[in-house]
Protein backbone atom coordinates (compact mmCIF):
# COMPACT_ATOMS: atom_id res chain seq x y z
CA UNK A 1 0.00 0.00 0.00
CA UNK A 2 1.04 3.80 -0.60
CA UNK A 3 3.83 2.03 -3.43
CA UNK A 4 3.56 1.80 -6.89
CA UNK A 5 2.51 4.70 -9.72
CA UNK A 6 0.70 7.21 -8.64
CA UNK A 7 -1.45 9.63 -11.30
CA UNK A 8 -4.41 10.89 -9.37
CA UNK A 9 -2.77 13.77 -8.30
CA UNK A 10 -6.09 15.41 -9.28
CA UNK A 11 -7.27 14.14 -5.87
CA UNK A 12 -4.61 14.91 -3.60
CA UNK A 13 -0.72 14.57 -3.82
CA UNK A 14 1.73 13.49 -2.01
CA UNK A 15 3.15 16.29 0.56
CA UNK A 16 6.48 17.73 -0.47
CA UNK A 17 9.11 16.76 1.90
CA UNK A 18 10.37 20.31 1.72
CA UNK A 19 7.15 21.19 2.86
CA UNK A 20 7.26 18.93 6.09
CA UNK A 21 10.20 19.95 6.99
CA UNK A 22 9.14 23.48 7.12
CA UNK A 23 6.10 22.29 8.92
CA UNK A 24 8.17 20.57 11.53
CA UNK A 25 9.14 23.42 14.00
CA UNK A 26 5.30 24.48 14.69
CA UNK A 27 4.25 20.84 16.24
CA UNK A 28 6.42 20.83 19.24
CA UNK A 29 8.89 24.16 18.64
CA UNK A 30 6.45 27.06 18.27
CA UNK A 31 3.61 25.75 19.46
CA UNK A 32 2.03 29.48 20.79
CA UNK A 33 -1.41 31.20 20.01
CA UNK A 34 -0.57 33.52 16.82
CA UNK A 35 -3.32 35.75 19.27
CA UNK A 36 -1.29 35.32 22.20
CA UNK A 37 1.03 38.97 22.59
CA UNK A 38 3.42 36.75 24.07
CA UNK A 39 6.64 35.43 22.49
CA UNK A 40 5.34 32.27 21.64
CA UNK A 41 2.46 33.91 19.78
CA UNK A 42 3.96 36.52 18.10
CA UNK A 43 6.96 34.15 16.30
CA UNK A 44 3.79 31.85 15.19
CA UNK A 45 2.19 35.09 14.13
CA UNK A 46 5.21 35.82 12.16
CA UNK A 47 5.03 32.75 10.28
CA UNK A 48 1.45 33.10 9.36
CA UNK A 49 2.28 36.61 7.93
CA UNK A 50 4.99 34.68 6.31
CA UNK A 51 2.75 32.18 5.05
CA UNK A 52 0.25 34.91 3.16
CA UNK A 53 2.65 36.56 1.91
CA UNK A 54 3.86 33.21 -0.06
CA UNK A 55 0.26 32.34 -1.30
CA UNK A 56 -0.76 36.14 -2.28
CA UNK A 57 2.80 35.82 -4.27
CA UNK A 58 1.52 32.31 -6.00
CA UNK A 59 -2.13 34.03 -6.97
CA UNK A 60 -0.24 37.22 -7.78
CA UNK A 61 -2.82 39.30 -5.55
CA UNK A 62 -1.82 42.73 -4.79
CA UNK A 63 -1.61 42.14 -0.62
CA UNK A 64 -1.12 39.49 1.60
CA UNK A 65 -4.29 40.67 3.81
CA UNK A 66 -6.74 39.26 0.64
CA UNK A 67 -5.71 35.57 1.94
CA UNK A 68 -8.04 33.83 4.31
CA UNK A 69 -6.44 30.82 5.24
CA UNK A 70 -9.55 28.32 5.15
CA UNK A 71 -9.91 24.53 5.97
CA UNK A 72 -10.26 23.31 2.61
CA UNK A 73 -11.19 24.95 -0.67
CA UNK A 74 -15.02 23.15 0.22
CA UNK A 75 -14.71 26.08 3.21
CA UNK A 76 -13.44 28.43 0.74
CA UNK A 77 -16.57 27.32 -1.96
CA UNK A 78 -19.42 27.68 0.53
CA UNK A 79 -17.75 31.34 2.29
CA UNK A 80 -17.74 32.51 -1.15
CA UNK A 81 -21.38 31.71 -1.60
CA UNK A 82 -22.40 32.24 1.58
CA UNK A 83 -20.97 36.12 1.72
CA UNK A 84 -22.11 37.16 -1.84
CA UNK A 85 -25.67 36.38 -0.73
CA UNK A 86 -25.48 37.84 2.80
CA UNK A 87 -23.83 41.12 1.59
CA UNK A 88 -26.47 41.30 -1.20
CA UNK A 89 -29.82 41.29 0.20
CA UNK A 90 -31.04 42.73 -2.91
CA UNK A 91 -30.14 39.99 -5.21
CA UNK A 92 -30.85 36.29 -4.73
CA UNK A 93 -29.94 34.36 -7.94
CA UNK A 94 -26.03 32.85 -8.37
CA UNK A 95 -24.90 31.76 -12.11
CA UNK A 96 -22.31 28.98 -12.38
CA UNK A 97 -21.90 26.10 -14.55
CA UNK A 98 -23.06 22.35 -14.99
CA UNK A 99 -19.28 21.31 -14.97
CA UNK A 100 -18.47 22.29 -11.58
CA UNK A 101 -17.55 20.12 -8.34
CA UNK A 102 -19.98 19.63 -6.02
CA UNK A 103 -18.40 21.69 -3.39
CA UNK A 104 -20.29 24.44 -5.47
CA UNK A 105 -23.10 22.28 -7.17
CA UNK A 106 -24.18 20.89 -4.06
CA UNK A 107 -24.41 23.80 -2.22
CA UNK A 108 -26.28 25.73 -5.20
CA UNK A 109 -28.75 23.10 -5.03
CA UNK A 110 -29.24 23.10 -0.98
CA UNK A 111 -29.69 27.38 -1.73
CA UNK A 112 -32.17 26.98 -4.61
CA UNK A 113 -34.66 25.23 -2.59
CA UNK A 114 -34.68 28.03 -0.60
CA UNK A 115 -35.34 31.22 -2.03
CA UNK A 116 -32.23 31.51 -4.21
CA UNK A 117 -32.54 31.27 -8.18
CA UNK A 118 -29.37 29.54 -9.53
CA UNK A 119 -28.52 29.25 -13.57
CA UNK A 120 -26.55 26.85 -14.98
CA UNK A 121 -24.13 27.34 -18.13
CA UNK A 122 -24.01 23.89 -20.22
CA UNK A 123 -21.10 22.85 -22.30
CA UNK A 124 -20.36 21.64 -25.94
CA UNK A 125 -19.01 18.09 -26.71
CA UNK A 126 -15.24 19.61 -25.52
CA UNK A 127 -16.85 20.76 -22.10
CA UNK A 128 -16.23 24.34 -23.50
CA UNK A 129 -18.32 26.93 -22.21
CA UNK A 130 -19.63 30.43 -23.85
CA UNK A 131 -18.67 33.62 -22.29
CA UNK A 132 -21.85 35.19 -24.61
CA UNK A 133 -24.22 32.77 -23.16
CA UNK A 134 -23.10 33.30 -19.38
CA UNK A 135 -23.45 36.96 -19.94
CA UNK A 136 -26.93 36.78 -20.90
CA UNK A 137 -27.72 35.17 -17.70
CA UNK A 138 -26.38 38.19 -15.46
CA UNK A 139 -28.81 40.28 -14.28
CA UNK A 140 -29.36 42.68 -11.42
CA UNK A 141 -30.33 39.95 -9.27
CA UNK A 142 -27.04 38.21 -10.03
CA UNK A 143 -25.75 37.90 -6.30
CA UNK A 144 -22.13 36.11 -8.13
CA UNK A 145 -20.99 34.11 -11.00
CA UNK A 146 -19.12 31.44 -9.44
CA UNK A 147 -16.79 29.66 -12.36
CA UNK A 148 -14.30 26.86 -11.87
CA UNK A 149 -10.71 27.90 -13.51
CA UNK A 150 -9.94 24.70 -14.35
CA UNK A 151 -12.31 20.75 -14.49
CA UNK A 152 -10.95 18.38 -12.12
CA UNK A 153 -12.07 15.61 -14.53
CA UNK A 154 -10.88 17.09 -17.83
CA UNK A 155 -8.63 19.33 -17.47
CA UNK A 156 -10.15 22.47 -19.11
CA UNK A 157 -9.45 25.38 -18.52
CA UNK A 158 -11.83 28.15 -18.52
CA UNK A 159 -11.86 31.93 -19.62
CA UNK A 160 -11.99 32.69 -16.11
CA UNK A 161 -10.18 36.08 -16.44
CA UNK A 162 -12.51 37.37 -19.87
CA UNK A 163 -15.81 36.03 -17.82
CA UNK A 164 -14.89 38.30 -14.65
CA UNK A 165 -14.56 41.20 -16.88
CA UNK A 166 -18.05 40.63 -17.97
CA UNK A 167 -19.32 40.20 -14.87
CA UNK A 168 -17.62 43.22 -13.17
CA UNK A 169 -19.09 45.18 -16.51
CA UNK A 170 -22.64 44.26 -15.06
CA UNK A 171 -21.71 45.12 -11.09
CA UNK A 172 -21.72 41.33 -10.50
CA UNK A 173 -19.03 39.96 -7.80
CA UNK A 174 -17.18 37.11 -9.89
CA UNK A 175 -15.66 33.85 -7.42
CA UNK A 176 -13.38 31.84 -9.13
CA UNK A 177 -12.72 28.14 -8.16
CA UNK A 178 -9.76 27.41 -8.92
CA UNK A 179 -8.66 24.10 -6.74
CA UNK A 180 -7.62 22.41 -10.47
CA UNK A 181 -5.52 25.56 -11.49
CA UNK A 182 -3.47 26.89 -8.96
CA UNK A 183 -0.07 25.46 -8.91
CA UNK A 184 -1.05 24.82 -12.55
CA UNK A 185 -1.58 27.54 -14.62
CA UNK A 186 -0.22 31.40 -14.00
CA UNK A 187 -2.44 33.28 -11.98
CA UNK A 188 -1.97 36.59 -11.52
CA UNK A 189 -4.61 38.31 -9.84
CA UNK A 190 -3.95 41.76 -9.34
CA UNK A 191 -4.59 42.08 -13.59
CA UNK A 192 -8.13 40.93 -13.23
CA UNK A 193 -11.50 41.66 -12.27
CA UNK A 194 -11.70 38.31 -9.46
CA UNK A 195 -13.72 39.09 -6.51
CA UNK A 196 -12.90 35.87 -4.78
CA UNK A 197 -10.60 32.58 -5.69
CA UNK A 198 -10.45 29.30 -3.76
CA UNK A 199 -8.07 26.15 -3.73
CA UNK A 200 -6.93 23.68 -1.51
CA UNK A 201 -2.97 22.83 -0.26
CA UNK A 202 -3.46 19.18 -0.87
CA UNK A 203 -3.65 19.71 -4.68
CA UNK A 204 -0.22 21.27 -4.90
CA UNK A 205 1.64 18.93 -2.27
CA UNK A 206 0.74 20.50 0.88
CA UNK A 207 -1.33 19.01 3.59
CA UNK A 208 -5.05 18.40 3.17
CA UNK A 209 -7.15 20.14 5.25
CA UNK A 210 -5.53 23.61 4.76
CA UNK A 211 -7.05 25.97 2.28
CA UNK A 212 -7.56 29.06 1.47
CA UNK A 213 -9.76 32.13 0.06
CA UNK A 214 -8.68 35.37 -1.83
CA UNK A 215 -10.86 38.31 -1.13
CA UNK A 216 -9.93 41.27 -3.18
CA UNK A 217 -9.61 44.18 -1.39
CA UNK A 218 -13.36 46.24 -1.63
CA UNK A 219 -15.31 43.31 -1.91
CA UNK A 220 -17.94 43.44 0.79
CA UNK A 221 -17.70 40.40 2.80
CA UNK A 222 -19.61 38.65 5.86
CA UNK A 223 -17.99 35.67 7.75
CA UNK A 224 -19.41 31.72 6.93
CA UNK A 225 -17.32 31.18 10.88
CA UNK A 226 -18.11 33.44 13.52
CA UNK A 227 -16.68 33.39 17.03
CA UNK A 228 -13.66 34.87 16.79
CA UNK A 229 -10.88 38.05 15.35
CA UNK A 230 -8.55 35.44 13.22
CA UNK A 231 -7.76 36.05 9.64
CA UNK A 232 -8.98 40.14 10.29
CA UNK A 233 -12.35 39.23 11.82
CA UNK A 234 -13.11 37.30 8.52
CA UNK A 235 -12.49 33.81 9.43
CA UNK A 236 -13.32 32.65 13.37
CA UNK A 237 -11.10 29.42 15.04
CA UNK A 238 -7.49 29.26 16.11
CA UNK A 239 -5.53 28.77 13.36
CA UNK A 240 -4.23 25.44 11.87
CA UNK A 241 -0.50 26.88 12.22
CA UNK A 242 1.77 23.75 11.02
CA UNK A 243 -0.62 23.50 7.91
CA UNK A 244 -0.83 27.12 7.31
CA UNK A 245 3.06 27.23 6.90
CA UNK A 246 3.09 24.31 4.76
CA UNK A 247 0.78 25.95 2.33
CA UNK A 248 2.78 28.76 2.24
CA UNK A 249 5.88 26.97 1.30
CA UNK A 250 4.03 24.49 -0.92
CA UNK A 251 3.07 27.42 -2.94
CA UNK A 252 7.11 28.88 -3.24
CA UNK A 253 7.49 25.58 -4.57
CA UNK A 254 4.66 25.53 -6.81
CA UNK A 255 5.58 28.49 -8.29
CA UNK A 256 9.17 27.33 -8.73
CA UNK A 257 8.26 24.47 -10.24
CA UNK A 258 5.38 26.43 -12.80
CA UNK A 259 7.58 26.24 -15.73
CA UNK A 260 8.89 22.15 -14.94
CA UNK A 261 5.34 21.50 -14.72
CA UNK A 262 4.52 23.06 -18.31
CA UNK A 263 7.55 21.71 -19.98
CA UNK A 264 8.17 18.41 -18.62
CA UNK A 265 5.47 17.01 -17.20
CA UNK A 266 2.69 18.36 -19.74
CA UNK A 267 5.39 16.38 -22.39
CA UNK A 268 4.64 12.88 -20.28
CA UNK A 269 1.39 13.85 -20.44
CA UNK A 270 0.95 13.89 -24.26
CA UNK A 271 3.42 10.81 -24.50
CA UNK A 272 0.84 8.96 -22.61
CA UNK A 273 -1.89 9.97 -24.36
CA UNK A 274 -0.23 9.12 -27.47
CA UNK A 275 1.16 6.06 -26.68
CA UNK A 276 -2.34 4.99 -25.56
CA UNK A 277 -4.03 6.62 -28.45
CA UNK A 278 -1.84 4.34 -30.95
CA UNK A 279 -2.02 1.28 -29.23
CA UNK A 280 -5.67 1.07 -28.14
CA UNK A 281 -8.47 1.25 -30.28
CA UNK A 282 -11.91 3.14 -29.53
CA UNK A 283 -10.51 5.46 -26.92
CA UNK A 284 -11.83 9.25 -27.09
CA UNK A 285 -9.76 11.55 -25.43
CA UNK A 286 -11.85 13.48 -23.58
CA UNK A 287 -12.18 17.39 -22.76
CA UNK A 288 -10.39 20.49 -25.11
CA UNK A 289 -7.07 19.36 -25.57
CA UNK A 290 -5.56 22.98 -26.25
CA UNK A 291 -6.79 24.47 -23.20
CA UNK A 292 -6.42 22.08 -20.23
CA UNK A 293 -4.01 21.71 -17.48
CA UNK A 294 -0.78 20.25 -18.19
CA UNK A 295 -1.03 17.59 -15.70
CA UNK A 296 -4.03 15.93 -16.48
CA UNK A 297 -5.39 13.17 -19.01
CA UNK A 298 -8.92 11.93 -19.37
CA UNK A 299 -10.01 8.99 -21.84
CA UNK A 300 -12.80 7.40 -22.91
CA UNK A 301 -12.11 3.29 -23.23
CA UNK A 302 -15.83 2.50 -25.40
CA UNK A 303 -17.54 -0.50 -23.99
CA UNK A 304 -15.15 -1.29 -20.48
CA UNK A 305 -16.27 -0.13 -17.24
CA UNK A 306 -14.03 2.46 -15.58
CA UNK A 307 -14.30 0.94 -12.64
CA UNK A 308 -12.60 -2.28 -13.77
CA UNK A 309 -10.04 -1.04 -15.70
CA UNK A 310 -8.95 1.22 -12.17
CA UNK A 311 -9.06 -2.22 -10.58
CA UNK A 312 -6.57 -4.20 -12.88
CA UNK A 313 -4.06 -0.84 -13.14
CA UNK A 314 -4.57 -1.52 -9.38
CA UNK A 315 -3.68 -4.52 -9.69
CA UNK A 316 -0.16 -3.23 -11.16
CA UNK A 317 0.19 -0.89 -9.22
CA UNK A 318 -0.85 1.72 -10.96
CA UNK A 319 -3.37 4.54 -9.25
CA UNK A 320 -5.85 6.43 -11.12
CA UNK A 321 -9.31 7.35 -11.18
CA UNK A 322 -12.66 7.00 -12.89
CA UNK A 323 -14.46 10.07 -13.44
CA UNK A 324 -17.56 7.65 -12.52
CA UNK A 325 -16.16 6.97 -9.19
CA UNK A 326 -15.21 10.34 -8.10
CA UNK A 327 -18.45 12.20 -8.60
CA UNK A 328 -21.14 9.86 -6.91
CA UNK A 329 -21.02 6.63 -4.95
CA UNK A 330 -23.27 4.85 -8.40
CA UNK A 331 -21.82 3.84 -11.55
CA UNK A 332 -23.42 6.35 -13.20
CA UNK A 333 -20.94 8.38 -15.70
CA UNK A 334 -20.25 11.81 -14.10
CA UNK A 335 -22.25 14.56 -14.45
CA UNK A 336 -19.12 16.33 -16.42
CA UNK A 337 -19.18 13.74 -18.68
CA UNK A 338 -22.62 13.72 -18.91
CA UNK A 339 -22.67 17.87 -19.58
CA UNK A 340 -20.40 17.29 -22.53
CA UNK A 341 -22.96 14.71 -24.16
CA UNK A 342 -20.05 11.94 -23.95
CA UNK A 343 -22.20 8.91 -25.05
CA UNK A 344 -23.21 6.19 -22.34
CA UNK A 345 -20.79 3.56 -23.81
CA UNK A 346 -17.87 5.31 -23.86
CA UNK A 347 -18.37 7.76 -20.83
CA UNK A 348 -18.63 4.66 -18.38
CA UNK A 349 -15.05 3.60 -19.61
CA UNK A 350 -13.48 6.91 -18.17
CA UNK A 351 -10.11 7.24 -16.66
CA UNK A 352 -8.34 10.04 -15.15
CA UNK A 353 -4.62 10.34 -15.52
CA UNK A 354 -3.07 13.09 -13.07
CA UNK A 355 0.75 13.48 -13.11
CA UNK A 356 3.20 15.56 -10.59
CA UNK A 357 5.96 16.86 -10.46
CA UNK A 358 7.10 13.80 -8.97
CA UNK A 359 6.17 11.87 -12.58
CA UNK A 360 8.85 9.98 -13.81
CA UNK A 361 9.01 8.94 -17.85
CA UNK A 362 9.67 5.26 -16.68
CA UNK A 363 6.40 5.72 -15.20
CA UNK A 364 4.89 6.32 -17.56
CA UNK A 365 6.32 4.04 -20.12
CA UNK A 366 4.94 1.56 -17.20
CA UNK A 367 1.40 2.36 -17.81
CA UNK A 368 2.10 1.73 -21.51
CA UNK A 369 3.04 -1.17 -21.16
CA UNK A 370 0.22 -3.05 -19.23
CA UNK A 371 -2.75 -0.43 -19.96
CA UNK A 372 -3.57 -2.61 -23.58
CA UNK A 373 -3.55 -5.85 -22.32
CA UNK A 374 -5.68 -4.86 -19.99
CA UNK A 375 -8.09 -3.48 -22.15
CA UNK A 376 -7.82 -6.08 -23.87
CA UNK A 377 -8.65 -8.58 -21.30
CA UNK A 378 -11.49 -6.76 -20.80
CA UNK A 379 -13.09 -6.36 -23.94
CA UNK A 380 -12.83 -10.22 -24.79
CA UNK A 381 -14.99 -10.50 -21.73
CA UNK A 382 -17.50 -7.59 -23.10
CA UNK A 383 -20.47 -8.99 -24.93
CA UNK A 384 -21.53 -5.68 -25.74
CA UNK A 385 -17.37 -5.36 -27.20
CA UNK A 386 -17.97 -8.77 -29.33
CA UNK A 387 -21.35 -7.41 -30.68
CA UNK A 388 -20.02 -4.69 -32.23
CA UNK A 389 -16.07 -4.56 -33.11
CA UNK A 390 -16.37 -5.45 -36.54
CA UNK A 391 -18.74 -2.34 -37.17
CA UNK A 392 -16.59 -0.43 -34.81
CA UNK A 393 -12.83 -1.36 -35.63
CA UNK A 394 -13.82 -0.89 -39.45
CA UNK A 395 -16.30 2.31 -38.87
CA UNK A 396 -14.89 5.96 -39.54
CA UNK A 397 -16.86 7.41 -36.75
CA UNK A 398 -17.39 9.92 -34.51
CA UNK A 399 -18.77 9.33 -31.64
C1 LIG B 1 -12.63 22.00 -8.53
C2 LIG B 1 -12.65 21.44 -7.12
N1 LIG B 1 -13.29 22.15 -6.14
C3 LIG B 1 -13.32 21.69 -4.87
C4 LIG B 1 -12.71 20.50 -4.52
C5 LIG B 1 -12.78 20.05 -3.06
O1 LIG B 1 -11.51 20.24 -2.45
P1 LIG B 1 -11.38 19.91 -0.87
O2 LIG B 1 -12.34 20.80 -0.17
O3 LIG B 1 -9.95 20.20 -0.51
O4 LIG B 1 -11.72 18.47 -0.73
C6 LIG B 1 -12.05 19.73 -5.50
C7 LIG B 1 -11.42 18.39 -5.15
N2 LIG B 1 -11.42 17.50 -6.27
C8 LIG B 1 -11.31 16.15 -6.17
C9 LIG B 1 -11.24 15.41 -5.06
O5 LIG B 1 -11.13 14.09 -5.46
N3 LIG B 1 -11.14 14.00 -6.82
C10 LIG B 1 -11.24 15.27 -7.29
O6 LIG B 1 -11.26 15.57 -8.49
C11 LIG B 1 -12.01 20.22 -6.83
O7 LIG B 1 -11.37 19.54 -7.81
Amino acid sequence: VGKGIYLDNNATTRIDPKVVEAMMPYFNTYYGNPSSQHGFGLAVDRAINHAREQVADLLGAAHPDEIIFTSCATESDNTAIWTSLFTQKDKNEIVTTKLEHPAILDTCSFLSGRGVEVKYLSANHLGDIDPAEFEKLLNPKTALASIMWANNETGNIYPVPEMAEIAAAHNVVFHAAAVQAVGKIPINLKDTKINMLSFSGHKLHAPKGIGALYVRRGTRFIPFMHGGHQERGRRAGTENVPYIVGLGMACELAKSHLDDLNTRVRALRDKLEKGIVNTIPEVIVTGDKTHRTPNTLNVAFKFVEGEAILLMLNEYGIAASSGSACSSESLEPSHVMQAMGIPFSAAHGTIRFSLSRFTTEAEIDEVLRVLPGIIQRLRDMSPYWNENKPKLINADHEF
